[in-house]
């Protein structure tokens, strides 16, 4: 697939001298959906704020479909749809009328049947006489959507498109995002909602403290990175972990009622076998056996605390 986005060596210092982005780069194709992961201050935002042209970079260059977006940025904003995270709309327009005027600030000529598209799309055309002040948040934040899609852009970028909104409105929100894919739009999106990423994303980037610790596909980052574990479920209920299995890593849930064996997925043996086989030698019955990955939570907590150490 072609790069649609190209980031290089992207440096943003703050008035002040702060380092904002130490140097970020990363390539992103056309049609993918790529999560971007941090904690609060890692630098997400403003990475999202200089390829959109809100804030200019201190060094670095970046192109969206070809276009630099310093010595070409109209071509290059043309191209992009920013949602932001923060709500601001004017509360005494229609909502028709908003999303009409962001199309036509890009220079696009009116056009109703997409315009009832794009509002249908977000379940927002019931409401396309309303006033914006009597929209509730989450509808609100449609508007901020369908604002963006409004001149058709090709690079979405949605920052932290689900902060503060309910599980169906959330739920919806990605529903929309694999419309928008499937149309092939390209998707950047930032999120503290790490099992968001882990279900809806292509590629996965971690930044912390102004760097892109990784950009890795998501499958292959969790087979790499991930541990799984297996639970090993008992008839009976004991005190302690028997002698008989001390050599395992084994920990004993809350309950007494299963021993959990973590294991790594690369390991040469897995040990699962033996274990099996030591735990009914010690006298245990086996009620249940079931495995899990580790999830991607788990993976970005542990990359993000290296990088502190
Ligand atoms: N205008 C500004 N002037 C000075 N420092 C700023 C400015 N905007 C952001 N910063 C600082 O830059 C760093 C990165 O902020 P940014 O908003 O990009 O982080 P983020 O990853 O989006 O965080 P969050 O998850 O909280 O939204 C923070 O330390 C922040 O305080």
């Amino acid at each position: 697939m072609s790069t649609i986005l190209s980031i290089e060596n992207l440096r943003k210092f703050y008035d002040g001298g702060f380092e904002a982005l130490k140097g970020v780069s990363l390539d992103i194709a056309e049609g993918e959906i790529l999560a971007l992961l941090g904690p609060n201050g890692a630098g997400k935002t403003t990475l999202i704020s200089t390829v959109c042209g809100i804030t200019t970079p201190s060094s670095g260059r970046v192109t969206v479909g070809g276009h630099d977006i310093q010595s070409d940025f109209r071509a290059a904003r043309q191209m992009i749809g920013l949602v932001p995270q923060e709500i601001a709309l004017e509360p005494f327009e229609k909502v028709m009328n908003t999303v009409r005027f962001s199309r036509g600030l890009f220079g696009h000529r009116r056009d109703d049947a997409r315009m009832e598209e794009i509002l249908r799309k977000l379940s927002l055309w019931e409401k396309r006489n309303a006033a914006i002040r009597e929209l509730s948040g989450g509808m609100k934040r449609r508007v901020l959507i369908a604002k963006a899609l409004a001149h058709e852009p090709r690079v979405l970028f949605l920052d932290e498109p689900t902060a503060g909104v309910d599980v169906e409105l959330r739920k919806d929100m990605w529903d929309i995002v694999a419309e928008l894919k499937r149309a092939g739009v390209t998707i950047i999106l930032t999120t503290h909602y790490i099992e968001e990423a882990e279900a809806i994303a292509d590629r996965v980037g971690v930044i912390n403290n102004g760097e892109l610790l990784l950009v890795q596909d998501k499958a292959s980052l969790m087979a790499q990175m991930g541990q799984k574990q297996i639970e090993v479920m008992l008839v009976e209920r004991i005190d302690a972990i028997p002698d008989a299995l001390s050599s395992y890593e084994l920990a004993l849930n809350g309950a007494g009622d299963s021993l959990i064996y973590t294991y790594d997925v690369h390991g040469e043996r897995t040990g699962i076998t033996a274990l099996l086989n030591d735990v009914a030698q010690a006298g245990l019955t086996l009620r249940d056996v079931s495995t899990r990955q580790s999830s991607l939570e788990e993976i970005f907590v542990s990359l993000v605390s290296e990088d502190a150490a």
